[in-house]
C-alpha cells in the first residue's frame, strides 16, 4: 500500500489526497510538520518537500505535479485529465496557475515570520496571489474548469482557493470573483475534498 507523507495545510499534499480518493487508490496518511527536523521528507526527497507518494518498495515519488501525472500512468481511471490534447493544456495551464498562487502564500506567509518582513516582498506575492486568482476567475463557469468533467484544474484551483482561507483570509477573493465562490462551494461538497479540508499546523522550531 502506498504513504502519503503530508501535512494538514498543505495545499500540494491535498491535491494527491483529493487524486488517490477519486481514483479510489487505498494510501495510508503519514501527517507530518515538514518544518521540523523530524520530517521523513529527506529520507525520499533530497528538496526535503512533501508531499511524497512513498511506494510500497520505499521508494518516493515527489513534486505534488509529478505525483499526479504518475497515479494518471500507473492508475489511468477515473481519467482526471481530458481527453483532448489542447484540453490537457488547459488543465495543467490551471494547474499552474493554482499551484503558482500557492507558492506565493508560502512566500508570504514566512515573510511574515521574519524579524523585519520586507514590505516589498509582502506587496510582491500578494500581487502574484491576487493576479493568480483573476486568472481562475476568468477561466471559471457554472461547471468544470476544463473539458465538462471533474479533472487536474478542478483539483488545483480547488485546493488553491481553499488554501488562501488557512493562509491569506484577509483576501476576500469569494466576494470578489462569485463565480470562483460558486465553483468552489461545489468542489468542497465532493467527498473527496470534505475529507481532506485544510487546517493550519503548529510550528514550533525556527524556520527563518
Ligand atoms: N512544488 C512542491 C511544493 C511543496 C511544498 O512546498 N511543500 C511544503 C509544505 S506545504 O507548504 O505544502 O505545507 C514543504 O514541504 N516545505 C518544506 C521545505 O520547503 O523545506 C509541490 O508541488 O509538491
Amino acid at each position: 500500500m502506498y504513504t502519503l507523507i503530508s501535512a494538514t495545510p498543505s495545499p500540494y499534499a491535498r491535491k494527491v489526497r483529493i487524486a488517490l480518493i477519486e481514483k479510489g487508490i487505498p494510501f495510508t496518511l503519514q501527517t507530518e510538520v515538514p518544518w521540523h527536523g523530524t520530517t521523513a521528507t529527506p529520507a525520499y526527497n533530497p528538496l526535503e518537500k512533501l508531499p511524497v507518494l512513498v511506494q510500497p518498495d520505499g521508494t518516493g515519488i515527489y513534486e505534488s505535479r509529478f505525483i499526479l501525472e504518475w497515479l494518471e500512468v500507473k492508475h489511468p481511471t477515473p481519467r482526471l485529465l481530458p481527453d483532448d490534447a489542447e484540453q490537457i493544456l488547459a488543465a495543467r495551464q490551471v494547474e499552474v496557475i493554482a499551484d503558482g498562487v500557492c507558492d506565493a502564500v508560502v512566500l508570504l506567509f514566512f515573510e511574515r515570520l521574519r524579524q523585519e518582513p520586507s514590505a516589498e516582498w509582502i506587496a510582491r506575492q500578494r500581487r502574484k496571489v491576487e493576479g493568480g486568482v483573476r486568472a481562475l476567475a476568468e477561466r471559471a463557469g457554472d461547471g468544470f474548469l476544463v473539458g465538462g468533467r471533474f479533472g487536474l484544474a478542478d483539483i488545483a484551483a480547488g485546493t488553491a482557493l481553499r488554501y488562501l482561507a488557512v493562509r491569506f483570509p484577509e483576501f476576500d477573493w469569494a466576494g470578489q470573483y462569485p463565480s470562483l465562490a460558486a465553483m468552489s462551494a461545489r468542489l468542497e461538497a465532493r467527498p473527496s475534498f470534505a475529507a481532506t479540508v485544510p487546517v493550519p499546523q503548529t510550528i514550533t522550531e525556527k524556520v527563518v
